[in-house]
């Protein structure tokens, strides 16, 4: 009886499995494609894949707009290695993404699916050896994938490749490559497009492109087929979305006790806790490793190949805590992720999206808990109007926070002292000035600039000042008349009153 019923739940999977291949091959991809697919766990497509895939096939230009962890990434990977396969020659395909983690693991997933065609792939990446990159790309591999900047620095330095024959450009997180924020990739992305051919098929894909969408519109001008996910909500339903309100003094605490909390009612969760700036994530790291917590940094100002480390170890379960800040915020798949911390509220609401989607991923659960402090409440209102959720209020035992709340604030402490020691804010002075050369700025030059206009900020202070103490004198001196002038009437009428008794 219990074989007939193994038998036949092994027979269900099977079938289940078969369908699934179908449903891929229904969208156009080549059976060969469509067991690879099957053999690297991709079940049935998503919603994402099922739309994109025969749009790219019939060589149209595509913006997908999906949320987190729904599948974006095969929606452009498996058309891609489908004409590939039709017609190979290097270099083919073009992938732009923001961070250098995000640009392997695309690479990784080009190298599963595209195991077949004996695919050669090349990452190109910054903190990493650029003249072994340089000798990659003139070996012309079918597929690039690149953070702007390097390839950028490759291209205006080298002429040992040519991306003039390239049939597909990919941007992934395109909405964070065209946005101007504190890493700018405009000018990299202008080097990049003059470089590529203007016949092309150019596929965007992001959780979050509405808002750059006519900057988007422009890029992908080939009968642009664009696919949006139907649901109002914009994070996955599986995800448990929570807020818990701390003051800031202690902040550090809660977080401790979170942490303890997960760590002893489910020692196999994995946690990424995201923080606002890179000193916040090394003096959260040092504290939670004082309390023995099996944590790893992740931020940008760390050697990429320490970065690469601790990502390795984070997702190969050695260190179950991650603390990261936004450099790990997008695209990055660790299925294991069962809670996200937001040490901080997110400033932007996509940020948000996008720090919370690394948890719940292709529907499995999962929970995200923001440490709101009340100067953050409306940063809460603004996330829940973006995501149309309202965000429910996760509760503790505060005397177990206090419990341990000096303690903590003594910690946080030490490790701060301990960081001054190792000179944080002087590497921080030359990362920004290796950043700049980068950028084609004289550090100096931006320095004296800084200094300029802080010298012309400070008289501007001065001077509004000084206004502001004359007016203030003006005053005094108009009020203390004003009372002179009173006490003269009065005295005068007593005077008068006087003299008549
Ligand atoms: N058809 C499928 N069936 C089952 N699993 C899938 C399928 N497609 C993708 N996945 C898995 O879902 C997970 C998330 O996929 P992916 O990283 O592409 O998400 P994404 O939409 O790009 O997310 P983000 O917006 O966070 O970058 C991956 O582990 C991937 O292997």
């Amino acid at each position: 009886m219990s074989d007939r019923r193994g038998g036949d739940a092994i027979g269900t999977r099977r079938r289940a499995r078969g369908a699934g291949m179908a449903e891929f091959r229904a969208l156009g991809l080549a059976p060969w494609l469509a067991e690879q697919a099957r053999q690297v766990g991709l079940v049935r497509p998503t919603p994402v894949q099922a739309a994109c895939i025969p749009a790219v096939l019939q060589g149209r230009d595509c913006l997908g707009c999906a949320k987190t962890g729904s599948g974006k990434t095969a929606a452009f990977v498996l058309p891609v290695l489908q004409v590939l396969s039709e017609d190979p020659y290097g270099i083919f395909c073009l992938v732009l993404t923001p961070t250098r983690e995000l640009a392997y693991q695309i690479a990784e997933q080009f190298r599963v699916l595209g195991k077949p065609l004996g695919l050669k792939d090349c990452v190109v990446v910054g903190g990493l050896d650029m003249v072994a990159q340089a000798l990659e790309l003139s070996r012309k591999p079918h597929v690039v994938i690149a953070t702007p900047g390097r390839l950028a620095d490759h291209l205006r330095s080298s002429s040992t490749f040519s991306l003039k024959k390239l049939k597909f450009l990919v941007l992934d997180e395109a909405d964070r490559l065209l946005e101007q924020g504190c890493a700018d990739f405009t000018a990299d992305l202008e080097v990049i497009l003059e470089a590529v051919p203007a016949r092309r098929q150019t596929l965007l894909f992001s959780a979050t492109l509405t808002a750059t969408l006519t900057e988007l519109r422009a890029l992908a001008a080939n009968r642009p087929f664009f696919w949006e996910a139907a649901s109002e909500v914009r994070t996955v339903e599986q995800l448990e979305q929570r807020y818990l309100l701390v003051p800031e003094a202690v902040k550090d605490a809660y977080l401790v006790h979170l942490v303890q909390t997960f760590q002893d009612e489910h020692d196999d969760w994995a946690i990424i806790i995201f923080t606002k700036t890179c000193k916040d994530c090394q003096v959260l790291n040092m504290m939670l490793r004082k309390y023995k917590f099996p944590s790893v940094a992740l931020h940008s100002m760390m050697k990429q190949k320490q970065r690469f480390a601790a990502l390795a170890k984070f997702k190969s379960s050695i260190f179950k805590i991650l603390i990261a800040t936004d450099v790990a915020a997008r695209g990055l798949d660790i299925p294991a992720v069962q809670v996200v911390i937001n040490h901080n509220t997110p400033g932007l609401p996509k940020i948000y999206i996008h720090r919370v989607g690394r948890t719940a991923r292709a529907g499995r659960k999962g929970m995200a808990i923001t440490l709101v402090t009340q100067y953050d409440i409306h940063l809460v209102h603004a996330i829940e109007e973006e995501i149309k959720l309202k965000l429910k209020e996760f509760s503790v035992e505060e005397q177990l926070v206090l419990d341990i709340l000096t303690q903590v604030n003594v910690t946080r402490r030490e490790c701060e002292i301990e960081l001054e020691g190792m000179d944080f804010d002087e590497k921080k002075e030359i990362n920004k000035r290796k950043q700049m050369i980068l950028e084609g700025k004289d550090p100096d030059l931006e320095a004296k600039r800084k200094a300029e206009l802080a010298k012309i900020k400070k008289k501007n202070k001065e001077c509004r000042e000084k206004v502001q103490q004359t007016l203030e004198r003006k005053k005094q001196l108009q009020l203390k008349r004003k009372l002179q002038k009173r006490m003269e009437r009065r005295k005068r009428k007593m005077e008068k009153e006087k003299e008549e008794q």
